[in-house]
């Protein structure tokens, strides 16, 4: 009886396994990046300088853009110095499709193009001005658009040969909204409909699209950030731990290798994919198996943090109402 119960289990499993792997769009892939050409955007800095130096170490042809020449300068100098590889820089503003057009003419066909250069002025929207959140979304979002139109063209002629993928720098500020990104989390949110879309016009000419979704990472940029972050975006974004550039760099270049459309960083950025799968495409069964039986719980622990996020946001607003004696006497006036 037991070895009959057994069967069943084993039997149901192992075919929904076979169920899954037919079901799973598009097929599981291998981008090469050996001998290939990558292009970093924001590669003078943070997370970009970091793929950029395991990308030249891979044995790729390393190009990289962002608007400082000097900075670029440096970043090829120390690239060269620890690889002993030449990177190719492009001193380009994203904002500016004519500049991005001609960096990218100029590049030659690019096998991955990363679009990772990002900006993040972390503020209540109330307290952002219009060009602030403008510009947020100017390099985020348009910035990222500029690339991909300038660079498909000969992505997509390049018939027949190895696949070639897109990589899109998002964050986990892009699969949840938080306290004090309002135009941040719009412009990371914005790229994931992006990506999804865009992974079925190209699908046909053996391009695949890789959306990753690092957490607070140690970088120049989030130095800057932490100066004038709100303190409940500090704790909430905190939730998430933190990585260096390198491990984001190294888990980007390796979901990009493995044709991964959703890439995510840490052990809660797994969970919080999982919890946030909607209908974006899936390549591994595995993962499809996984996501089927535990998105129950994830919603469940994704509650509970929102449960304490919104209770540190209702402590702090407390604690401001009780700092400041004018708005203490106006509660009492209006109980
Ligand atoms: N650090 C973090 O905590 C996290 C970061 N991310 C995302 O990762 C990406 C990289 O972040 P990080 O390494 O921290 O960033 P940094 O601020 O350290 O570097 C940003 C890079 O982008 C370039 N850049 C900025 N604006 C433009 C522009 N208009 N045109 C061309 N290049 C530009 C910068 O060069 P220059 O100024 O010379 O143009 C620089 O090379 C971003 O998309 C960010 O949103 C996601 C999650 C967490
Ligand atoms: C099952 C549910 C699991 C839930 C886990 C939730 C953890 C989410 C934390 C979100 C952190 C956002 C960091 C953004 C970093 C960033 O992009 C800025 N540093 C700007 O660069």
């Amino acid at each position: 009886m037991a070895l009959i119960i057994y069967l069943i289990v084993v039997g149901f499993f192992s075919f929904l396994l076979v169920l899954l792997r037919f079901l799973c769009c598009p097929h599981p892939v291998k981008i090469p990046i050996k001998g290939r050409h990558v292009f970093i955007t924001g590669g003078s800095s943070g997370i970009g300088l970091a793929l950029a130096h395991q990308a030249a170490s891979s044995g790729a042809r390393v190009s990289i853009l962002a608007r400082n020449l000097s900075k670029l300068q440096e970043a090829k100098k120390a690239i060269r110095k620890a690889t002993g590889v030449d990177v190719t820089v492009y001193s380009a503003d994203v904002r500016d499709m004519e500049a991005v057009r001609s960096a990218i003419d100029a590049a030659g066909t690019i096998d991955v193009l990363i679009c990772n250069q990002g900006v993040f002025t972390p503020k209540e929207l109330l307290n952002v001005d219009m060009e602030e959140v403008k510009f947020t979304l100017d390099v985020n979002v348009v910035g990222t658009i500029h690339l991909i139109k300038a660079a498909l063209p000969k992505m997509k002629a390049a018939v027949g040969g190895l696949p070639r993928s897109i990589g899109i720098m998002s964050s986990q500020a892009g699969q949840v909204g938080i306290y004090g990104y309002t135009a941040y989390s719009a412009s990371k949110f914005a790229l994931r409909g992006l990506a999804e879309s865009l992974q079925q016009e190209v699908i046909s000419d053996n391009i695949h699209i890789s959306l990753i979704f690092p957490p607070d990472t140690e970088t120049p940029g989030l130095i800057e950030e932490q100066k004038s972050r709100p303190e409940i975006t500090n704790i909430l974004a905190g939730s998430s731990g933190g990585l260096k550039a390198e491990d984001v760099a190294e888990k980007a270049l390796a979901g990009i290798q493995s044709g991964n459309f959703i890439v995510s960083c840490n052990f809660l950025g797994h969970m919080l994919s999982v919890s946030t799968a909607g209908l974006s495409p899936q390549r591994s069964c595995i993962m499809a198996f996984i996501e089927l039986f535990s998105i129950g719980l994830m919603r469940f622990i994704g509650l509970c943090f929102q449960w304490n996020w919104y209770g540190v946001i209702a402590k702090y607003r407390k604690e401001q109402v009780n700092k400041s004696p004018v708005t203490k006497v106006d509660t009492k006036k209006h109980a």
